[in-house]
């Protein structure tokens, strides 16, 4: 495994892999602190790819000026012990003096889709996600890239700037990875006290509560799964729910609060921000109300 610093390095180290016919090359962005979520992008990257490059880089323009940008964990030597565990080829850890060496004056927007969910709750963020990881997309040229759906908007909204830009890179992504009793795995997890820990459940747990209900005919509407949500998260008193939205996927509508779900064409995502102090966790799920209804 080779790790690289710079963008010449970068460039270097992954136009050889494609010189020496170790194709096609796939990209893992992240930002560091790595856990067995990122460990799955890796591993599937390695099924699909002769190349595996991963970034970490904790992106400064994607924070609002009151979020977690100096806080955000960080741990380079485990880091590259589960990367190169985990197969990664090439690591690319640059600065932000690498990565902004004079103040950025290009940016790239996503409109529509990021108007709602954690766009709402953190205005600015999105753009920039979109312009890191196509600076990132430049850099590398990957033939794939792999997302977690954990942060599903920001997959539709990638999916989205690469059709809308022709981008030559096809957007893969992987399945969330959850702890065994259902917390999503998240580097902001270890920002949690013991107590906030167990109350976390919730999300999933709601999300779970939600889903058979719906399957099971409880729950119909819009309108009553949001209910069913902030009813159950509600019964965790440090919980402070940011949203909890049921919207079409990957567009991200809203479907009218008294409009039957099973009759929403395709999938649909039922997603949650809730804080615990000042930790803020997301988790979602995307299931097809139609086929789960035919099945029972
Ligand atoms: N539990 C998970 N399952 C699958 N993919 C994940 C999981 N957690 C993160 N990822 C993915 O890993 C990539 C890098 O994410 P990032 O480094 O921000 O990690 P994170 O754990 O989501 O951190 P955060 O604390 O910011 O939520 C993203 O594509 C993200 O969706
Ligand atoms: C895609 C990403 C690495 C861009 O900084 C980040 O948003 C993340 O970790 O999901
Ligand atoms: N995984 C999304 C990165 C962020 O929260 O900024």
């Amino acid at each position: 495994m080779r790790v690289v610093r710079t963008i010449e390095q970068l460039r270097e180290a992954t136009s050889f892999m494609r010189r020496t016919g170790q194709g096609p090359v796939g990209l893992v962005p992240t930002m560091g602190y790595l856990h067995d979520g990122h460990a799955s992008l890796l591993r599937r990257a390695g099924e699909m790819c002769g190349t595996v490059v991963m970034s970490i880089f904790v992106n400064p323009i994607q924070f609002g000026p009151n979020e977690d940008y100096e806080a955000y964990p960080r741990d380079e030597q485990r880091d590259l012990e589960l990367a190169e565990r985990e197969g990664a080829d090439i690591v690319f850890i640059p600065t932000v003096e690498v990565m902004y060496p004079r103040p950025i004056r290009s940016k790239i927007t996503v409109s529509s889709l990021t108007t709602r969910l954690c766009g709402a709750s953190r205005p600015g963020h999105f753009d920039g996600v979109t312009t890191v990881v196509a600076k990132l997309f430049n850099l590398v040229q990957p033939e794939y890239a792999f997302f977690g759906l954990k942060d599903a908007q920001q997959v539709a909204v990638l999916r989205q700037m690469v059709d809308d830009l022709n981008m030559n890179v096809e957007i893969i992504p992987c399945p969330i990875v959850r702890e065994s009793d259902g917390l999503a795995l998240s580097s902001r997890n270890v920002y949690l006290s013991a107590e906030e820990r167990r109350q976390a459940l919730v999300l999933s747990r709601s999300l779970q509560e939600a889903r058979k209900a719906v399957e099971e005919g409880q729950a119909a509407t819009t309108d009553e799964v949001r209910e069913l949500l902030t009813s159950v998260i509600s019964g965790s008193p440090l919980a402070d729910i940011d949203y909890a939205e049921i919207l079409t996927f990957p567009e991200l509508e809203p479907l009218e609060g008294n409009f039957p779900l099973t009759r929403a064409e395709g999938e649909i995502i039922m997603a949650l921000a809730v804080r615990f102090g000042r930790t803020r966790l997301i988790d979602n799920i995307i299931f097809t109300p139609k086929e789960v209804a035919a099945l029972v």
